[in-house]
């Protein structure tokens, strides 16, 4: 079943792709199970004219084929001389789609790389330096109706347990009564539909032609996986992860205005790179948690991680180490990565240490069965939901208070 629609899909984006002429510009197609087409193209950035000209073309030759609904077109610029970086726009058809109904005009952004800097240990960024070429702060972002809060769950490095955390961050909020969604952005390896067990579930498609999220033990869910072709390698670019972050959060029926979502957590790719970058600068994120563990070389990249939502206005509300120890039969504990290195650099960055989680067998055979830990019983459903409720209640003070200022000094 899942095989004839993957195949269907690809028919269609060869379609595209030959009523298109197949031209070199033209980097890759998409297609969605509901007829969505995501066409990233190569253009002259120093030619704007040109470059439309091009969206328009592909645009409309695709969205006259029989089986796409709805076409959404990413521009990635060549390189210009001399500069080192490139820039991308991003445009959603408007003919077909658009954030709630309105119709996004061309974005022009700086790479997202280029003002990056590398925050070295006892390192302190002014103020202006952290507002150079920043966008406006997310909290400032048009709120998305139906969501009332997002959190981002991020870590700057990849396997520490970064989704662990926001599947069961997600599960206890929803046990504690919490109307929640999961977004799953990790583009890299969306593991989520198996932690909460919907591999093989397929969101819907409403009537008025949105994404109905997967339920799955109290909460709304939608990976990113669903939106592209698991065997049909694709750069993903911080433009391409943006167009399908934003279909996934303005084209579904996450909640509605009169009764929306308390909060959307989103976890995202691990990495402080374009991706993530586009995320934290395009989303309107409320706030988000640094996931680590202890030794000091991930303590390094969540220095990164702090520095990057700073740099974007996204409050940072804790750090939430993992794999902290391992309790032994004897209840003996051992710091098999390092003891007190994310209390540590809590400390550092000025930052709550919202959880320490322990290496658990059960949390690990939770999630590959496909039910969360924090709903069992035990102590793993005790650590997570005392995170849940440190995040909840952080989530609150945002409101009456300023976030806190991170320092980088030591
Ligand atoms: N506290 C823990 N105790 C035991 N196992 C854990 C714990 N946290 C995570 N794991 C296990 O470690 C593995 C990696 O976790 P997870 O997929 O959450 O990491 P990640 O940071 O999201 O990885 P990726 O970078 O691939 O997205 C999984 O098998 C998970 O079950």
């Amino acid at each position: 079943m899942f095989g004839s629609r993957q195949k269907s899909r690809e028919k269609l984006a060869a379609a595209v792709r030959s009523a298109l002429g197949s031209p070199e510009w033209l980097e890759s197609v998409t297609v969605g199970d509901d007829g969505r087409a995501i066409l990233v193209i190569r253009a002259d950035s120093g030619d704007a004219a040109g470059a439309e000209a091009r969206r328009i073309e592909a645009e409309n030759a695709a969205s006259r084929l029989a089986g796409i609904e709805k076409v959404t077109t990413v521009l990635t610029a060549e390189k210009a001389p001399g500069t080192g970086h490139s820039h991308t726009h991003s445009r959603t058809n408007p003919d077909t789609s658009g954030q709630n109904g309105t119709k996004p005009d061309i974005q022009m952004t700086p790479s997202p790389t280029a003002g990056l800097r590398r925050v070295t240990k006892g390192a302190r960024l002014s103020d202006e330096a952290m507002n150079q070429g920043a966008p406006p702060p997310a909290t400032a972002m048009r709120p998305i109706p139906g969501i009332a809060r997002i959190l981002v769950v991020a870590s700057a490095k990849g396997g520490v347990g970064k989704s662990t955390v926001a599947v069961n961050l997600a599960a206890a909020m929803a046990k504690a009564g919490m109307k929640v969604g999961l977004l799953d952005a990790d583009i890299y390896g969306p593991s989520i539909p198996t932690m909460l067990g919907t591999v093989n579930a397929e969101p819907g498609t409403s009537p008025a032609k949105k994404l109905i999220p997967v339920e799955a033990h109290g909460m709304k869910t939608l990976s990113i996986g669903y939106l592209s072709d698991p065997d049909a390698p694709m750069i993903w670019r911080g433009p391409i992860v943006m167009s399908a972050i934003t279909q996934l959060l303005n084209d579904a029926e996450w909640g509605t205005k009169e009764d929306p979502l308390d909060l959307l957590i989103i976890d995202t790719p691990p990495g402080t790179g374009d991706a993530q970058l586009a995320i934290a600068q395009k989303v309107p994120v409320t706030a988000a948690i640094i996931v680590t563990t202890p030794q000091e070389v991930a303590l390094a990249d969540v220095r990164r991680g702090a520095a990057m939502f700073a740099k974007t206005h996204v409050p940072v509300i804790g750090i939430a180490e993992t794999m902290s120890w391992f309790e032994d039969p004897a209840g003996n504990r051992h710091y098999l990565m390092g003891e007190g290195g994310g209390a540590k650099m809590a400390k550092a960055l000025g930052l709550p240490l919202l959880a320490e989680i322990p290496m658990l067998q059960a949390i690990r055979e939770a999630g590959d069965a496909g039910t969360p830990a924090a709903l069992t019983k035990g102590p793993a459903a005790d650590v997570f939901l005392k995170l849940a409720r440190s995040v909840a209640i952080a989530l609150d003070e945002l409101v009456t208070k300023p976030a806190p200022e991170i320092v980088f000094e030591e």
